[in-house]
């Protein structure tokens, strides 16, 4: 799908990591060097491999001997590296962290206390399931990966949008991602968990059940990467100049809210545009909307952390933030596209082993194992010098005797052991301990080695129920609808009678729905609802922090007679809101207006759907009549209207609502003399019009006076899920 976009001018910050990364890049456009082998010799032709030839009968075989033939073939035959083995399809991106508020009290990491800085940052966002050939809209967990290039080495928090986990120890990686991965014997499905290896694993796995409801949710199907939360998810510690040490969780909430696709829209999106999310990033990101997210932290000193009736080093386990406030300390911007995918992106390597003196790990046993596990994996997917690489290198200084090993790119002089008699490149003890800083946090262990997990950790459907608990309506039911669909895909019934048995153990209603759709046995009893509900648990806690249309995708349906001025006075209003406007028309070449005045669509109805969009309008105009006939255009608005989006009609286009929306619910603007704006459901119309003249003030609110100011109020508020509710939707064929 083409995705014309509207270029405003912007730029990034010029942060170290920018300048870093100039030194290894080079511009093919603006190069005066004509084409050369790897070696640096001129090539002469990249067409005709060298033949043998008698000079009359044409040419005879190639031959070997063509080095720069064979450097070509060769070079290609060796692109491919391993594929991450997890979360091996992402999109990365640059940007900063500014630190707002210092933490001195907590940490003594000078990246948590110097709000003078500006920390260049680089984040990849991922599916963790598919291959990297797999579709971006697939319901599954995101990652959330953030690289800080802090002035004291890297600081990567590798995380998830969601923040609870499947497993509580690390030992049970392989077969948790055994599981989900396709199936051993076919390697389908690729990029879902709707196959019966997945479910076996968890309904054996009582620890999962917690994280399941997170995946089931709406959180598995982002409408976008800026509209996610970020969570570190494990536990690691922060220490302070006296040595105090405090218990802490990252996280990162956005700007825009968080903001879903629905089901049918995001398995739609898979066929019509597996990129989605990688273009939205990429388009949000060149049109200066920049991402933005709070970044903010949960502390439990050292002394309490047996207070709570969960063990706070189970990654299966929130701390509700009615016992533990998140405290906002800085911001995060996504600010920049990486020049070339492969060297930044796809070689880019986290490890939640990077972290910077003042930040500490803790006994959290998910923790401990990835410790290991990301070290370990980069060896065999980037090399054992993957930290040399541009990405990865940090931007302070780097010294040690680690040496050689495949692809070394640094050349050092002198020893490469420790001590030497020069007393050079000493580890930094002394320099610690004379700034009051320690490195290893003295911390006291237990004295038996066994194989064992805390008794806490026993206990998995307390917070399962809290989760469950604390959504919407139509959450709860968009929860229901993914177990039953994903349930439906298979038809081993005795994993499906486990499943509903453990999700008796959540909420009995939840079991009996599910197993009435799903076609597995009804509970007959379970653990009983605790009832308790948390504030910050449903998506509906993080609306944008102001209504907002800020790179909002809209499209405006136009066909031959429309309103021009109507279209243009639209499109001017919603482009001042930082709109990313696209015009979809029925053909893309000249559309003529009323006024016989014509213009080029972006794209015309066939081409698009109105999936990739937040929301589509309609102005006035002849063109009514002709769309009222069009069976595509009709689907366009059902399609917007069945996945709850705001829909706008101005004018005579009020009537092509009514025709594609037969409802008796839904109410129109009817007074052709009054410019009173109706909004019924999401959908907002008006007969009589006019638009903002001072666009700079764009007013967005619902009852306020004009179109626009109604309209957009509707776009920021994401969704008009009481359609859902109230069985609109489903009285519309889409
Ligand atoms: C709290 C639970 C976990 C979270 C939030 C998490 C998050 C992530 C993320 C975001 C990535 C992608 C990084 C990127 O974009 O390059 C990743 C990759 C990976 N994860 Fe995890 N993960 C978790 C648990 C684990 C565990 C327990 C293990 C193993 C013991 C593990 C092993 C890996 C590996 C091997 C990769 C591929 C890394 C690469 O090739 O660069 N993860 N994980």
């Amino acid at each position: 799908m083409a995705q014309a976009v509207e270029a405003i001018k912007h730029t990034f910050l010029d942060t170290k990591k920018v300048r870093d990364l100039q030194r290894d890049t080079v511009d093919a456009v603006k190069t005066s060097t004509g084409m050369t082998t790897d070696h640096g010799t001129a090539v002469l032709d990249t067409d005709n491999w060298l033949k043998a030839t008698d000079g009359k009968s044409g040419p005879g075989p190639s031959l070997l001997e063509d080095e720069q033939a064979r450097q070509k073939i060769m070079r290609f035959d060796h692109e491919r590296i391993p594929e991450r083995v997890v979360h091996a399809r992402g999109a990365g991106a640059h940007g900063h962290f500014k630190l707002h508020k210092a933490i001195p009290e907590f940490s003594y990491a000078g990246v948590l206390n110097d709000t003078s800085r500006t920390t260049p940052i680089f984040i990849r966002f991922s599916t963790v399931q598919g291959s990297r050939g797999s579709a971006d809209t697939v319901r599954d967990v995101r990652g959330f990966a953030v690289k800080f290039y802090t002035d004291e080495g890297n600081w990567d928090i590798v995380g998830n949008n969601i923040p609870v986990f499947f497993i509580q120890d690390a030992i049970k990686f392989p077969d948790i991602i055994h599981a989900v991965k396709p199936e051993p014997q076919n390697e389908i499905p690729t990029g879902q968990s709707a196959h019966p290896s997945f479910y076996d694993f968890i309904s054996l796995t009582p620890e999962s059940m917690h994280m399941l409801m997170w995946v089931m949710s709406d959180r598995a199907i982002p409408r976008s990467y800026r509209t996610m939360q970020g969570f570190g998810v494990n536990t690691f510690t922060l220490v302070n100049k006296d040595g105090e040490r405090f218990f802490v969780k990252f996280h990162f909430d956005p700007e825009l809210g968080v903001h879903s696709l629905v089901w049918d829209e995001a398995l739609k999106l898979s066929g019509q545009d597996p990129d989605f999310h990688r273009r939205d990033l990429e388009a949000a990101i060149r049109n200066g909307a920049f991402p933005r997210w709070t970044f903010a932290i949960q502390v439990i000193p050292e002394a309490q952390e047996h207070d709570f009736e969960f063990d706070i080093l189970d990654a299966t386990k929130i701390w509700p933030e009615e016992l533990v406030p998140k405290i906002p300390i800085g911001e995060i911007v996504l600010d920049r596209m990486p020049d070339e995918y492969f060297p930044e992106t796809e070689q880019v390597a986290f490890c939640t082993s990077h972290i910077v003196p003042g930040v500490g790990f803790s006994d959290d046993p998910l923790l401990q194992g990835r410790n290991f596990s990301y070290f370990d994996t980069q060896l065999s997917r980037l090399g054992v010098n993957w930290q040399e690489l541009p990405i990865n290198r940090p931007i302070c200084p780097v010294m040690n005797f680690h040496r050689d090993g495949q692809m070394r790119h640094r050349i050092t002089k002198g020893p490469n052991y420790w001590p030497n008699r020069f007393g050079t490149v000493p580890p930094q003890a002394d320099a610690f301990k004379t700034q009051g800083f320690i490195q290893d946090y003295p911390q006291k262990i237990h004295g038996v080695k066994q194989r064992l997990r805390s008794i806490k950790f026993n206990e998995h459907f307390n917070q399962a129920q809290l989760f469950y608990n604390s959504l919407s309506k139509w959450e709860k039911q968009h929860l229901i609808d993914a177990l039953s669909f994903e349930m439906n895909k298979f038809d081993e019934g005795d994993i499906v009678d486990k499943m509903i048995d453990r999700l008796a153990q959540i909420d009995m209603e939840l079991a009996t729905q599910v197993a009435s759709n799903a076609g597995g046995t009804a509970p007959k009893s379970g653990k009983e609802n605790h009832g308790k509900m948390s504030k910050f648990l449903s998506q509906t806690a993080f609306p944008p922090a102001k209504p907002t249309i800020k790179s909002r995708k809209i499209a405006i349906l136009v066909g031959d007679g429309f309103d021009l001025a109507a279209y243009e006075g639209l499109k001017a209003a919603l482009l001042s809101g930082m709109a990313v406007i696209m015009t979809v028309g029925n053909r893309k070449s000249r559309v003529t207006s009323s006024s016989g005045k014509a213009i080029s669509p972006d794209l015309h109805f066939e081409g698009d759907r109105s999936t990739g969009y937040d929301a589509v309008v309609i102005p006035g105009g002849k063109h009514v009549e002709a769309l009222s006939k069009n069976g595509r255009v009709i689907h366009w608005i059902r399609e917007a209207f069945g996945h709850c989006k705001a829909i706008g009609a101005f004018g005579e286009a009020v009537d092509l609502l009514k025709v594609a929306l037969p409802l008796q619910q839904l109410q129109f603007a009817e007074d052709n003399s009054s410019d009173a704006v109706v909004c019924s459901y999401g959908v907002v119309t008006a007969r009589a019009y006019s638009f903002p003249s001072a666009l700079a003030d764009l007013t967005i609110g619902e009852g306020e006076k004009g179109f626009v100011a109604n309209f957009s109020y509707h776009v920021a508020q994401h969704r008009c899920y009481e359609r859902e509710l109230d069985g609109l939707v489903s009285l519309v064929a889409f």
